[in-house]
């Protein structure tokens, strides 16, 4: 697996060595000693499934407490991945990073507790898997905007507007976000 530390060290994107044959293909999609060594002493606790249709745009999400570390790829279709740092006292406290994560490129990311996290989906459908390393807490999540102008996230929207539930059109502004 290769690591890379992302223009926000902390996030990083991580590429499996993938295995192929006439069969079809192999691939490690996590191994501890590695994890831990490039991302730090991580233990992971909830595992989810998502599945999304083209233009919905999931996020961007974080707790406030049982704050959640994630690592997450795509089994099907491709999004676009964001992560927005929330930790106020970090240098890069407001900054976004994002990567395409695919079926195709096998890319998967480590979103490190502190951080809001969304995704937007670019093919006609996307399958999301991805570890927590702590337990869903739905009192203390909060939705940051995906559209906030002081953020100012670069989505690739292949149409005018992002399809997002009802909690996420009515997030908060970062200006306004509790912060961590
Ligand atoms: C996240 C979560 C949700 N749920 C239930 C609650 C709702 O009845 C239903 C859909 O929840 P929600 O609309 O919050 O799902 P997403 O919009 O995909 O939320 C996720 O979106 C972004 C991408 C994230 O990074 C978070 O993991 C998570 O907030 O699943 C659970 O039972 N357990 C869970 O861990």
């Amino acid at each position: 697996m290769n690591y890379k530390k992302l223009a926000i060290p902390d996030v990083v994107l991580i590429t499996p060595k993938v295995f192929g044959d006439e069969r079809g293909f192999f691939l490690e999609t996590f191994r501890r000693s590695e994890f831990q060594k490039y991302c730090g002493d991580y233990e992971f606790v909830q595992d989810n499934h998502s599945r999304s249709a083209h233009g919905i745009l999931r996020g961007l999400h974080y707790q406030l407490q049982h704050t959640q570390g994630k690592l997450v790829r795509v089994i099907r279709g491709e999004v676009y991945d964001v992560a927005v740092d929330m930790r106020e006292n970090s240098e890069t406290f407001g900054k976004w990073v994002g990567a395409y994560l695919s079926e195709h490129n096998k890319k998967m990311l480590w979103v490190p507790p502190g951080f809001a996290h969304g995704f937007y989906v670019t093919s006609a459908e996307a399958e999301f898997v991805y570890k927590c390393t702590d337990y869903y807490a739905p009192k203390y999540e909060v939705s940051l905007l995906w559209n906030d102008p002081d953020v100012s996230i670069e989505w690739p929207l292949m149409s005018a507007d992002p399809k997002l539930s009802e909690k996420d059109k009515s997030g908060f502004n970062f200006v306004d976000a509790p912060k961590l």
